[in-house]
């Protein structure tokens, strides 16, 4: 949709009722038993597992490929009465994508390439562009681009929508997950705009962080997005995707996040197309608590070190 300049300015945040809000919702919802290995198996098939390491190697992908075609051991998996679960995709770096896609081949589960320069997306704005058509060429379908954060801190919303269509066309059939960076944002309100102004401009998915800032994904950051995609799904009828990014390792953490999809979003965003974790090493620890599910002992954490 154009950009509506009168939306984005009517656009506030109460901080102190955000976080009111984001500091009790854990303690209020906490799932046990087997409705807590039900909800852990559903985290497992929203995770982007994500490797965006400098000393990333094929191998290191071929590994986190099968971790995404098998996330959990068979016999636990037998024990829980499920099969059949995968990640909801990959995440790689562009230079990642080949081997990714080459591993994932028939699977169904879709490769995502960070893009545009990422994390800090300060590289020529024409190669950023270009990097997502490389990407596309060789087989990624999801984009996770960075935003300008400038264009934010310094109130060009007209920038950051320009920016964004562009990154959007040059997609394709792709989709597009705008991540907004929010630990470099300020303030949430300017959260609450930058999330605006990107669905605007097509976003598929607003996503946190890149897991390379100094703050990453958070509760209250997450609440005040989601209620802009609340927003924009009334007043639009189209559903966006979210995605929380960076720092989230605990099963805890990730039933937390869930509960807080289900009451703000409501089931339909609790779907791969509308939601993912983006994670590192929290598929480990689920891993980790659907073990002590099944047999009531805790493993070392390095039994589930890949994911
Ligand atoms: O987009 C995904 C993040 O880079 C992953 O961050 P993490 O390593 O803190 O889980």
């Amino acid at each position: 949709m154009p950009l509506d300049m009168d939306w984005v300015r009517a656009v506030q945040v109460n901080t102190s009722a955000v976080e009111r809000r984001a500091g009790t919702i854990g303690a209020r919802r906490s799932v046990k038993k087997d409705y807590q290995a039900a909800w852990l198996l559903k985290a497992i098939t929203l995770i982007d597992l994500t490797t965006l390491a400098g000393d990333d190697t094929e191998n290191r992908v071929r590994r986190l490929c099968a971790k995404a075609k098998h996330p959990v051991r068979a016999d636990l998996l037998e024990a829980l009465g499920v099969d059949g679960i995968t990640t909801g995709a990959i995440c790689v770096y562009h230079d990642m994508v080949e081997t990714a896609v080459d591993a994932l081949k028939g699977t169904g589960i879709p490769v995502a390439a960070v893009s545009t320069g990422f994390p800090a997306g300060l590289s020529p704005f024409h190669l950023r562009v270009a990097e997502i058509g490389e990407s596309v060429k060789v087989g990624a379908e999801e984009i996770d681009i960075v935003i300008s954060r400038r264009h934010v801190l310094e109130g060009n919303w007209q920038a950051l929508y320009d920016e964004m269509r562009t990154f959007r066309d040059a997609c394709g059939d792709a989709h597009v997950k705008a991540i907004l960076a929010t630990g470099e944002l300020g303030t949430l309100r300017n959260v609450a705009r930058a999330s605006l102004v990107c669905m605007m401009a097509g976003a598929d998915f607003i996503k946190t962080s890149t897991g390379k800032e100094s703050v990453n994904a958070t509760l209250p950051v997450s609440l005040v997005m989601m209620r802009a995609i609340r927003d924009y799904y009334d007043r639009s009828g189209v559903k966006v995707g979210y995605k929380p990014a960076g720092g989230i390792s605990k099963a805890k953490d990730a039933l937390t996040y869930l509960a807080l999809v289900k009451e703000e979003l409501g089931n339909d965003w609790l779907d791969p197309h509308l939601f993912r974790f983006g994670a590192s090493s929290l598929l480990g620890d689920i891993e980790r608590q659907l073990e002590h599910h099944v047999t009531g002992h805790y493993s070392a954490g390095y039994r589930h070190a890949m994911g």
